[in-house]
């Protein structure tokens, strides 16, 4: 299989403290590949390594069969990046800033002004092309930032928290512009996020990071699947203490109980039961499928927030 990214065994220390430790997977070409965790997981350095601005401590990776640590500037021509921070100048208008962009790509003269207008048609930024960057929406900066990362026809995206601070309405849009940069132009997309949502609806393949470790990697659904249950949810200010066969785990935070159970139907009889016999005063109860937010708890032990 030919991979758009193998990462291999990659550490990055800082003093003592491994900001990754021994980091290794593939993304395939043309797929939309997700990074999910929470702060100081250590996303942003991995993006940063991937995308050569960093050095790792060991280990290396290869990108569009270039090596990070020998072929930087092939990699570095091959990709796109977007990250957190605007790298757009507030006072330079939407097209100003496309053209600071595409010269500083090493972009020819004569091949500046269509490929400008291409990817403003593609982010649908046409009419604020004359606008100064520094009066945009959060959201139209953002399109901006990636109409430039997209400059230079990069065969991989990495968009590092791309949504973060986005109103959900501007954050769809965005979803839609990635999917259709895979769909249209067969562009591999590498994405950092935070987001269960985001991992969930945009990512064919997801990586569970914590702690500078990659947990679990898989297709969302299939990780849901693999846990194999439905959580019951239930309120109360009673004890309880059931035993049942289709119980597979219970946790207890304040009045709530939150039991992962196989066949829930059933399961829902005996614990009906259970409150009618021991008089139980329910608050609520709620049922729900296995998510990606119980598949983060599963795996690192700790909830995303
Ligand atoms: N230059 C540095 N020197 C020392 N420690 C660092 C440095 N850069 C990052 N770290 C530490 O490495 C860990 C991972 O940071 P990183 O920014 O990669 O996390 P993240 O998952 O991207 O989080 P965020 O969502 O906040 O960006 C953090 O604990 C951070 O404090």
């Amino acid at each position: 299989m030919d991979y758009a990214i193998e990462v291999n065994n990659i550490v990055k220390k800082y003093n003592n403290f491994y900001a990754l430790n021994n980091i290794s997977f593939n993304v395939k070409k043309g797929e939309i590949f997700g990074l999910l965790g929470p702060n100081g997981a250590g996303k942003t350095t991995l993006i940063s390594i991937l995308s050569t601005l960093v050095k790792p401590t060991s280990g290396t990776a290869i990108i569009n069969n270039y090596d990070i640590i020998k072929d930087q500037k092939e990699v570095r021509k091959s990709i796109g990046i977007v990250f957190q921070d605007s790298s757009s100048d507030n006072r330079l208008t939407v097209k100003e800033n496309l053209y600071l962009g595409a010269s500083l790509y090493n972009m020819p003269k004569n091949k500046r002004e269509e490929r400008i207008n291409e990817v403003l048609k593609f982010l649908e930024l046409d009419s604020y092309k004359d606008k100064i960057v520094r009066y945009l929406s959060g959201g139209m900066k953002r399109k901006v930032e990636i109409a430039r990362a997209l400059l230079s026809n990069p065969k991989i995206l990495f968009l590092d928290e791309p949504t973060t601070g986005l109103d959900p309405d501007i954050r769809y849009l965005l979803w839609d512009y990635i999917k259709r940069l895979v769909k249209d132009y067969n562009i591999t997309i590498f994405i950092t996020t935070h987001y269960m949502e985001e991992a969930e609806e945009l990512c064919d393949r997801i990586a569970i990071m914590d702690k500078g470790e990659i947990k679990v990697i898989g297709e969302p659904d299939n990780l849901k699947k693999k846990l194999e249950g439905d959580i019951v949810i239930l309120e109360t200010k009673n004890n309880i203490d059931i035993n049942s066969e289709y119980i597979k785990e219970i946790r207890r935070s304040d009045n709530k109980y939150i039991i992962t159970v196989k066949d829930s139907e059933k399961f829902l009889i005996e614990l009906f039961n259970y409150i009618k016999n021991n008089n139980i005063n329910i608050d609520s109860i709620n049922i729900r499928k296995a998510t990606l937010a119980e598949v983060f708890l599963y795996y690192t032990g700790r909830e995303l927030r």
